[in-house]
Formats: structure tokens, sequence, C-alpha cells
């Protein structure tokens, strides 16, 4: 047998799937967790990947790893290869005043578009650089090079190697890689730093990154964690993806870019050579452990609740604001709770009312994507809740599928790591096993009451 290793080295943790390169069967997995915060030593992921990799019974019999991450985090280098300063993370909104600057310098939302595919918010990896020129001036100095999370670990994995490799999906991320013409606009890392730093080589669908220092596994180009999650759950064109992590993502696999002008859709590229039109809220998961842990309950039992409560939550409303906002752009903005009552004052509304706010922000991403979707899969953390399983067709006004619980993320490097082992033209098809169809009436006036409150 044939194995292969898969990262997800997303937000909160890091885990490792080991499969079989021709059947996809799961062989062997390991996580581990990330700490806290919006700003992270590269240190800290590289420590979680080793202890993952170790519970996942070491890579000393795996023929070819690859490693998926979360987009956009800012991760400068110095000329010894050592890193520079903790690394922002995509939802880290310091630089949400660098990226209203830097729009306006080229001219508007749709120069951006038209430039790198999306307009970019403080999450993109050139607004940081942007805040880093203006308020860190010693460390912007001292930045050699500037790389992803997925570029970072796959560098180290090589044993740091003089070249530093990316793929087309993670550099669509960053707001100077252009997923149109297949280049990098350095003339935007010059408006963002005042100066080019040297920029990871950006890797073709399937070829090789180089090679793993322990054990020499091939190591594939890796990818940013939503591009292997397309790739994990094979999506079919028709498809759109919903993953409920840290981060709430609509995303599609399309044949052409997309350039949105309105900022709501990034424009992305995916790990096939295609692309992946993608919208994102800072605020889906996340916003169940909060409710959660204000009502002193275990995620179990807030679904529990949240099923007790009526649909809408008679009338109230939690706007679900807890870390700003992306889409919409609202960086500075908090959480609120609206349309408070004697009668809905209960623990079972409040858990009801976080279900159905955070999806509402997500709903209105899927509408962003203005696509009529012939499936919607629903997939992450989240997705694991009963209650955001139930609830989702209520809010979206259509029937969700939601494959397995599974690693998606990490699933999807592994299938990378065999596409690589293989030589194919296309990634190897792998049974992802069945779905289930979820199907309920739309809640009369939900979207409403949310907007309503999320103008206020
Ligand atoms: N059964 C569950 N019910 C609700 N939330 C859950 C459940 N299981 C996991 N989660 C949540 O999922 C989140 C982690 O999801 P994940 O997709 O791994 O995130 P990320 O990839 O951003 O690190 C956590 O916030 C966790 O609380
Ligand atoms: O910024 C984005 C997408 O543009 C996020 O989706 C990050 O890629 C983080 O993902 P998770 O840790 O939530 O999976």
């Amino acid at each position: 047998m044939t194995l292969v290793a898969g990262v997800d080295s997303s937000t909160q943790s890091c885990k490792v799937v080991i499969r079989d390169a021709e059947s996809g069967a799961l062989v062997r997995e390991g996580r581990a967790p990330h700490p806290d915060g919006t700003e992270v030593h590269p240190d800290h992921w590289w420590t979680a990947l080793q202890s993952a990799i170790e519970q996942a019974g070491g890579l000393a019999d795996v023929a070819a790893v690859s490693v998926g991450a979360q987009q956009h985090g800012m991760v400068c280098l110095d000329e010894d290869g050592e890193v520079v300063r903790p690394a922002l993370l995509w939802n880290d909104t310091r630089s949400a005043g660098a990226a209203t600057d830097l729009v306006a310098e080229l001219g508007g939302p749709k120069a951006w578009a038209e430039a790198v595919g999306s307009v970019p918010v403080a999450s993109f990896t050139v607004t940081k650089l942007r805040w880093l020129a203006a308020n860190e001036p010693d460390n912007a100095r001292r930045t050699r090079s500037v790389c992803l999370p997925h570029d970072w670990l796959t560098w180290r994995l090589a044993g740091r190697p003089g070249t530093i490799t990316t793929d087309r999906g993670d550099a669509s991320g960053t707001g100077y890689w252009s997923p149109a013409t297949g280049e990098y606009r350095t003339d935007l890392l010059e408006l963002a730093m005042g100066r080019v730093p040297e920029l990871p080589r950006v890797l073709g669908p399937a070829e090789q990154a180089g090679t793993a220092e322990q054990g020499g596994a091939l190591l594939a180009p890796g990818t940013g964690d939503n591009m292997a999650a397309a790739l994990g759950v094979g999506m079919r064109p028709g498809d759109v993806v919903v993953s409920i992590g840290t981060s709430g993502t609509a995303f599609a696999v399309a044949e052409g870019p997309s350039a949105d002008p309105s900022g709501a859709v990034a424009g992305f590229a995916d790990a096939t050579g295609r692309y992946l039109p993608l919208v994102c809220t800072l605020n889906a998961a996340r916003v169940l452990d909060a409710a959660a842990r204000m009502l002193r309950v275990t995620p179990q039992e807030l679904s529990d609740l949240a099923l007790r409560a009526p649909a809408g939550a008679d009338g109230l409303v939690l706007v679900p604001y807890l870390e700003g906002e992306r889409t919409p752009n609202r960086p500075d903005a908090t959480g609120s709770l609206h349309g408070l009552r004697l009668g809905n004052s209960t623990p079972e509304h409040l858990a009801r009312a976080a279900v159905e706010g955070m999806l509402c922000g997500l709903a209105d991403a899927l509408d962003a994507l203005g696509l009529e979707p012939q499936r919607v899969l629903l997939i992450g953390g989240g997705a694991r809740s009963e209650a955001v399983r139930r609830i989702a067709p209520t809010v979206f006004g259509r029937p969700v599928l939601v494959p397995t619980p599974g690693e998606y993320v990490a699933d999807g490097a592994a299938k990378q790591a065999a596409w690589l082992l293989s030589g194919d033209p296309e990634p190897p098809v792998w049974d992802t096993g069945a779905t289930e169809r979820y199907e309920a009436d739309p809640t009369s006036g939900l979207r409403e009451r949310y907007h309503e409150a999320a103008q206020e």
C-alpha cells in the first residue's frame, strides 16, 4: 500500500491524515491545537505539526505529503530565514485602515478587482504589509522574503532549502498575484511597502515542491485551506460548499477567473488549475462556542437547546460580528442582541438566535456568490452540530447536504499528494462516503429581521 499524508494547519488546530494513495482509505490520523489570537509565531504551527504527525504514527512510511493551511497570514523572514515577527493572521483586522488607503490609492475597488481578482480587506496579505511598513518600519526593513503559512510549513518540512514555494490557490489570497494572468503584481507590493521582497515560486497543480528532510517523502505544492477543502470534498460543477470553521466560507469551482468590484466575492484560484470564487465571514463556529460559553453548556447541549426553541426564536436576533466582520466589510463592528423581550429571554431562544444569526451571515455569503447551486454542501467543525445541520435549510431556503463529518482540508491535501505521485492530469477520485440531506421550510421573516438588526 502506498501512503500519502495531508495536513490542515488551520486557525484553531493542526490535523494530519494518512491515507492509501490508491483508494483514499484512512489509515491513521493526528491533531494538535494552535494558540489563540490573531497574531501567532509560526514556530507554534511547526510544533503543532510535529505533534500531530507523531500522533499519526510518523511519516517514515509515507511517499508524499501536502500541506493545506489557513490563507493570507503574513510570514516575514529575514536574510537568515528567521521569522521577523509573529504572523498576522487572516482574521487580524488591524490593517483595515491600510486596506482602505490601498484601495483608494490604486483608483478604487474596480481597479483592484481587475488587477488581482479581489478587493483587499484587512485579511489580505498586501494590507498587512502596508501596516507593517507604516507601523513597524524596522521589521519591514528586516523582511527579506514574505510567504504564507502553507509555504512556510512546506519549506520547513523540506529542511529550509534556498527557494520557498507556493501554489496558485494560496498566491491568489495575497493581493499581489493575479489569478487571471498567473503573474505576481510586484507594482502592488511596491505600492504597499515601498519595495518588493523576495516571493515564493508559484508551482502548478501537482508540481513537486521538494523532498521532506525527514524520511524523504515527496512534497506536493500544498494550498490554502479552502482550496484543499474543495479537493477533499470532490466538488462537482454546480456545487457550492459552505464551510463553518473559524471562518465561514461559501465557494464554488469555476472555469474562469472572476473580478467582483463590490468586494464581496474574492476571485481566488483553486488547486486544480481552475478558479474558486469565495465569500468569507469572520464569524462562524466560534459564535456557537461563545453562545455555549455564555450559557455554560457543551456544544451538544447548545444544539439541543437551539432545537427546543421555535424557528425565528420569537424575534430574538443575534448579529454575530464578534470578531468585527469581513463580509460585509465592518472590521470594527461588534455583536449584538436585538428583539429581546420577557417571553424570549430563555437559554433555548439565545441558543437558537446564535445558530440562526451565524447562518444568516452565511446565507448572505451564499447569495453573494450569485449562483444557482445544484447542491449546497455543509462542512467544517460547526457542521458537526445537529442544530446547525437542521436549521441551515430554514435559513438558506434550500436543502443542504452534509458529508460524513471529517477533515476535508487535510483530505484534500492528501489527495493532492496522491495526485503528485500519480502524475495524472486530474486528481484522483476517492469515495468520500454518503451525504445526509437536510430539508425544511424557510423561516418566514427571519432574514429580513436579521438584515434590519445588522444595519443598526
Ligand atoms: N459538535 C460541534 N458543535 C458545534 N461546534 C463544533 C462541534 N465540533 C466542533 N465544533 C467547532 O468547530 C470549530 C473548529 O472547526 P474547524 O473547521 O476545525 O476550524 P478551523 O479549520 O478554522 O481551525 C471550533 O470552534 C469548534 O468549537
Ligand atoms: O481567510 C479565509 C478565506 O479567505 C479563511 O477561510 C482562512 O483561510 C481561515 O480558514 P479556517 O481556519 O476558518 O478554516
